[in-house]
């Protein structure tokens, strides 16, 4: 090889690290620093981020310093899960504001606490405030392009079919009974329980009891005729979400929080089997749809996929596959921790049980609850109301400015991240009062308008355009638990109840609740 050769070989080597690296630079910091700047010259600020991995260490380093330390029974309500699960919000909240900006290194994010703001986030119907990618795309085997994940107008149509399925008097018609069904092996084990255990009082560990109801009313709902297999594909769902929720969400760089091989190639086979499960399930649906009377949400879905004449035959199918795993994911776990979280401050709140009990007998009269009385439950919505402001188990509403995007007085460019967190809202003493801390469903007795000094604040179920299409189910079927349980037990909270919330995609009691239970 001659030397002009060796030359031209060496240049182009040097010329394709130099893109290499320009590339990577683009990426990971130019990039960044762009959106950053606008959003400085607005008057934005926040920490300054490190080249590469941004405010990422210093979120690292606050989370390690962090206090463990657990409250004691005294404190639990006082307890902001803020401060444990996400120090570094609330340190740079006090340092720069209810709206400042950070890094994760490839990412700029809009921390938006403020009520003006997350108004705004409400009343903004653009398509091009969207789900973060970032974050979705590691969802990808469990969600696939459902409506939890997906945008723009593929978003739309899905959620234009979808929603009417989970308008509240379909709720109430076609799922109320049903989930009164699900519930009496719960109140039969625990009244075994008690048998067991002394005859008078059992110590009972409530979460996976809760999360059977709830994934066993999902299935039925979305599967009827074919509930078992419906649990089946369910459980394989579970195993699924476990697997990839060893990621780490938060933290958008390549390399952190990634999985090995091993748990990649299980969650490659698991995606495959429930993927091939439900399609025999739909197949087998498929010729009965036009003429069966038996309309459960499946059915719904797949009769509403299939007069969409915008659906190919192949993606009315891939439309059915993923948004069956969407529902079940989005629709059981929440609910369930929802209903844990309950439990836990009714027990710390026995005047709360007696109020709800007594208007449970009341309304309901002895019998079960029913489509019509669900809806006359007051305190019992008081008390859900109170707890999903507590201890809402979503940690956070997140968007992606997918094109720039004007939300109030703010310029969001594009490709920034929005994130608000809920419990920090909902704890917010200008916005609540000064009993913001304190368990008081008293506050939601003239509805949520009056209950706070700005309503769009409170947001268990999200915001805008992405509100929650499950909130009605998710709220007639807490009623339910509470008035089901309550008719039949009295409860206090165990010794060996820990509080320790912990986020896990979703903030969940970390040790479970325990609480001792009494036959009434
Ligand atoms: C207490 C229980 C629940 C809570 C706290 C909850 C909370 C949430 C939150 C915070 C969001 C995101 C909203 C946003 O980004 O603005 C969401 C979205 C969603 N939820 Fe729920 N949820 C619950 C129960 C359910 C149930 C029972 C179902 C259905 C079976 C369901 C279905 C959905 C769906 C499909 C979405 C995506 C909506 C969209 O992106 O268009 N959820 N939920």
């Amino acid at each position: 090889m001659d030397k002009s050769h060796i030359l031209s070989i060496s240049v182009a080597v040097v010329g394709a690290v130099c893109f290499l690296v320009h590339h990577l630079l683009n990426s990971m910091w130019f990039r960044s620093e762009r959106l950053r700047r606008k959003l400085w010259m607005q008057g934005i600020k926040g920490p300054s981020p490190s080249l590469i991995y941004g405010n990422l260490p210093e979120m690292q380093k606050i989370q390690l310093n962090a206090l463990t330390s657990t409250p004691n029974n005294a404190d639990i309500v006082a307890h902001d899960y803020t401060s444990s699960l996400f120090p570094y919000f609330v340190q740079w909240r006090k340092e720069y504001g209810p709206i400042y900006t950070y890094s994760t290194g490839t990412r700029q994010h809009l921390y938006v606490n403020q009520a003006e703001l997350v108004k705004e986030m409400n009343q903004c119907i653009s398509l091009d405030l969207g789900k973060p990618s970032y974050i979705t795309k590691r969802l990808a085997p469990m969600l696939g392009n459902g409506i939890l994940r997906s945008n723009g107008p593929l978003w739309a149509q899905q959620r234009k079919i979808i929603a009417p399925e989970f308008f509240m008097d379909k709720v109430k018609q076609v799922m109320v009974e049903l989930m009164v069904e699900s519930m009496q092996p719960l109140v039969r084990k625990w009244e075994d329980s008690i048998e067991a255990q002394s005859g008078v009082m059992a110590d009972i560990r409530v979460d996976e009891d809760l999360r059977g109801f709830t994934a066993d009313v999902i299935a039925r709902a979305c599967f009827g005729s074919s509930y078992s297999k419906g649990r089946e594909i369910f459980s394989k769902l579970r195993k699924l979400q476990t697997a990839i929720s060893k990621q780490s969400f938060l933290f958008g760089v390549p390399g952190y929080g990634l999985l090995p091989m091993k748990k990649q190639n299980e969650i490659l086979s698991l995606e495959r089997e429930i993927e091939s499960l439900i399609w025999e399930t739909v197949k087998e649906r498929e010729s009965k749809c036009k003429e069966a009377s038996e309309k459960d949400l499946l059915h719904l879905i797949l009769e509403g996929a299939l007069n969409d004449q915008s659906l190919g035959e192949d993606s009315s199918k891939r439309f059915i596959v993923d948004n069956c795993k969407n529902i079940y994911f989005a629709g059981h776990e929440s609910t369930a921790v929802a209903a844990s979280w309950c439990l836990m401050l009714l027990a710390l709140h026995p005047q709360w049980q007696s109020r709800v009990r007594a208007e449970v007998a009341q309304v309901c009269g002895g019998s079960l609850p029913d489509a019509d009385s669900v809806s006359r439950l007051k305190t019992v919505t008081m008390v859900i109301q109170e707890a999903l402001r507590l201890y809402p188990p979503a940690a956070f509403v997140s968007r992606e400015a997918l094109e720039e995007i004007q939300l109030g007085n703010v310029t969001i460019p594009k490709g920034t991240c929005l994130w608000t967190l809920i419990p920090t809202l909902h704890r917010d003493a200008e916005i609540w009062g000064s009993d913001a801390n304190e368990f008081k469903p008293e506050r939601f007795s003239d509805g949520v308008s009056k209950a706070c000094k700005y309503p769009q604040a409170y947001i268990p179920f999200g915001v805008g355009s992405r509100l929650c299409l499950g909130r009605n189910m998710a709220m007639v079927q807490l009623k339910i638990v509470l008035a089901l349980i309550i008719s039949k037990f009295t409860f206090s909270l165990s010794p060996k109840y820990r509080h320790s919330p912990a986020y896990r995609m979703i903030v969940e009691p970390g040790n479970g609740v325990h609480i001792l239970i009494r036959n009434i």
